[in-house]
C-alpha cells in the first residue's frame, strides 16, 4: 500500500501486508528497510542472499497486490513497484487507488478463498452495507439518535471511498462529505490535525449539536466531534470509540449467554479517564501494550472478542475462530431463549459490519452508528459516559532519538539514567499528572505526553518534561516552546 497516512502529501511511504492480512512482522521490517536502502548495485544480489538465507522458493508463483493513495507521488510509485514485481517473475493485482484498511480486506479474502468476503471492492462495500442496513432493520428507531454525519474526508482516500460507500447505503445513513478531494491532502484538516492539535478542520461547517466524523489520508483511523450546547469543542477520540463499542459488546454477550470473554487494548496514550471508566464501570479487562497497531492487533488476538484502539483514531475489533463459530452456529439453537438469540444474530451481524483486518475508518463509522442507533443515543449521550483528563502532545528533536529506551509499554524511560526520575518529580507537582516520554518509530522526534486535571497543568506538565528531554537526551535546534505562550 503506497501511502504516507496522515503525514503531509509531499511526502510518502509504503504499508506493507502480509499474507494473513497481518502487518509486516518485525524481522521483515528490517529487511525491508535494508532493501529501501540498497543501491541498484546492491539489490540483486542482496535479494538473492534473502532468498538463500530463508530458503525461499523463488520460483512459486508470487501475486502482489497493490493499492495506492491519492498523492500525485503514489502513481508512479506504484509504477516502480509494478516493474519491480515483473523484474522478480511475480504477477500483480493492481487496485488503484483504494483505502488501507480496503487492501487488508482484499488480501484476506482472496486467501481465504472468498470465505472473509469476495475480494473486490464491489464486495468491501456490499459486505458492510448489507450488514449495517440489516441491522437497522432488527431494531426499531429511536428519535434521539440523528441519522446525519458530517464527513471531513482530509482531502484523501476516505473521501472517495465514502462517496461510493453511500450509493451502497441508499438512505439508511446521511453521510455529507466535505474536505473531499479539491483542497490539499490532510492539510489543516483530518484525523491527525483534529486530534493533535485538539480543534476542528477546515472548510467544514460548523454547527452546534451536529455529529461530525473525520479521517485520516488513507482512511484506517476516525475520531468523532461536536459542539456543546455552550458551544465548546467536545472531541470523541480513538478511547471514547472504543468504550462505546465494548460497554455495547459487553452486554450483548452478557444476553447471548455465549462464554466468551471480551478484552480491550490500549496504549500508553489513551486518557487516563477511559482507562478507568473501563476497567471499573464497565469491568472490562484492559491491556497496555507499546505504540502502533501491530502490538494493539496481535494483544487483541489473546481475546476471543478483542477490541483495540489507538487514542489517534486507529482501532478494530477481532474475533477469534471459536467465538466466529460459536456466533454462526448458536444462532439456530432452538434450546436458546428469543433474547438470547437476539444478542446472537446482533453480533453475527456486528461481525461482517467491521472490517477485523486493520483499523478502517469507514468500517468503524458505521459501527459507531450502529451501536448509537441501537442504544438511541446522541453524540452528547455518547460523550458523558466519562471526561477525558485535559492533555496535551509535544515532540522534541534530538541529536540521537534511540538514546532513549523505554520499558512497562513505553510508560517507563530507561535510559538516559536520570530521565525517568526527573520525569517522576515533575509529574509529582500536578494533581491526576502523568507523563511519559518515547522515540517516535515514524519521525525523527521524540514525543511528550502528559496529562492533569486542568488543560493548563497538561500544557506546563508537558512542556516541563520537553525541557527536561531536551536537556537530558541531547535536544538540538530551538528549545522547546512552552504552549501557553
Ligand atoms: C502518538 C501517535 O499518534 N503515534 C502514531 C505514530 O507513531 P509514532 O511512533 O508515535 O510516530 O504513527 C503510527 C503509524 O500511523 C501510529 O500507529 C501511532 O499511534
Ligand atoms: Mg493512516
Amino acid at each position: 500500500m503506497i501511502t504516507a497516512s496522515h503525514n503531509p502529501v509531499v511526502d510518502n511511504g509504503v504499508k506493507l501486508v502480509d499474507p494473513k492480512g497481518d502487518m509486516l512482522a518485525h524481522e521483515w521490517e528490517l529487511l525491508a528497510t535494508e532493501l529501501a536502502n540498497a543501491s541498484d548495485e546492491e539489490l540483486d544480489g542482496m535479494v538473492q542472499g534473502m532468498v538463500k538465507k530463508f530458503a525461499s522458493d523463488s520460483d512459486a508463483p508470487a501475486l502482489v497486490f497493490i493499492g495506492r493513495d491519492t498523492r500525485p507521488s503514489s502513481e508512479s510509485l506504484m509504477d516502480a513497484v509494478v516493474m519491480g514485481v515483473e523484474k522478480m517473475g511475480g504477477t500483480f493485482k493492481n487496485f488503484g487507488i483504494v483505502s488501507t484498511p480496503q487492501l487488508h480486506y482484499f488480501v484476506v479474502s482472496h486467501n481465504t478463498n472468498g470465505a472473509y468476503g469476495e475480494p473486490t471492492e464491489a464486495g468491501y462495500f456490499k459486505k458492510m452495507s448489507d450488514a449495517f442496513k440489516k441491522f437497522r432493520e432488527i431494531h426499531p428507531l429511536n428519535e434521539k439518535y440523528a441519522n446525519q454525519v458530517i464527513f471531513d474526508g482530509a482531502n484523501g482516500v476516505g473521501a472517495h471511498k465514502m462517496k461510493v460507500m453511500k450509493t451502497y447505503l441508499e438512505d439508511s445513513l446521511k453521510v455529507e462529505i466535505f474536505n473531499s478531494g479539491e483542497g490539499e491532502l490532510n492539510y489543516m484538516c483530518g484525523a491527525d490535525y483534529v486530534k493533535v492539535g485538539q480543534r476542528p478542520p477546515d472548510n467544514v461547517p460548523l454547527e452546534r449539536g451536529v455529529k461530525y466524523a473525520t479521517v485520516d489520508g488513507d482512511a484506517d483511523r476516525v475520531l468523532y466531534f461536536f459542539y456543546d450546547d455552550s458551544n465548546t469543542f467536545c472531541m470523541l477520540d480513538g478511547d471514547k470509540i472504543a468504550t462505546l463499542i465494548a460497554g455495547y459488546f459487553k452486554e450483548l454477550v452478557s444476553e447471548s449467554g455465549l462464554a466468551l470473554n471480551l478484552g480491550l487494548v490500549q496504549t500508553a496514550y489513551a486518557n487516563g479517564s477511559s482507562t478507568h471508566y473501563i476497567s471499573e464501570n464497565l469491568k472490562v479487562p484492559v491491556a497496555c501494550v507499546p505504540t502502533g497497531v501491530k502490538h494493539l492487533h496481535h494483544k487483541a488476538t489473546n481475546f476471543d472478542i478483542g477490541i483495540y484502539f489507538e487514542a489517534n483514531g486507529h482501532g478494530t475489533v477481532v474475533f477469534s475462530d471459536i467465538a466466529t463459530l460459536k456466533i454462526r452456529n448458536s444462532q439456530n439453537d432452538t434450546s436458546m431463549t428469543d433474547k438470547q438469540i437476539m444478542a446472537i444474530k446482533k453480533l453475527a451481524i456486528l461481525c461482517d459490519i467491521i472490517n477485523q483486518t486493520v483499523g478502517d475508518a469507514i468500517s468503524d463509522i458505521l459501527l459507531v452508528e450502529s451501536i448509537l442507533y441501537a442504544r438511541g443515543w446522541s453524540i452528547e449521550d455518547w460523550n458523558k459516559s466519562y471526561t477525558d483528563l485535559p492533555n496535551r502532545q509535544l515532540k522534541v528533536q534530538v541529536k540521537d532519538r534511540n538514546v532513549i529506551s523505554t520499558t512497562d509499554a513505553e510508560r517507563r524511560c530507561q535510559t538516559p539514567s536520570e530521565l525517568q526520575d526527573e520525569i517522576d518529580a515533575a509529574i509529582a507537582k500536578y494533581k491526576f499528572g502523568r507523563s511519559f516520554v518515547r522515540p517516535s518509530g515514524t519521525e525523527d522526534v521524540i514525543r511528550v505526553y502528559a496529562e492533569a486535571e486542568s488543560q493548563y497543568s497538561a500544557d506546563m506538565l508537558a512542556y516541563e518534561v520537553a525541557v527536561i528531554v531536551y536537556n537530558l537526551a541531547g535536544g538540538v535546534g530551538d528549545k522547546p516552546r512552552n504552549p501557553r505562550c
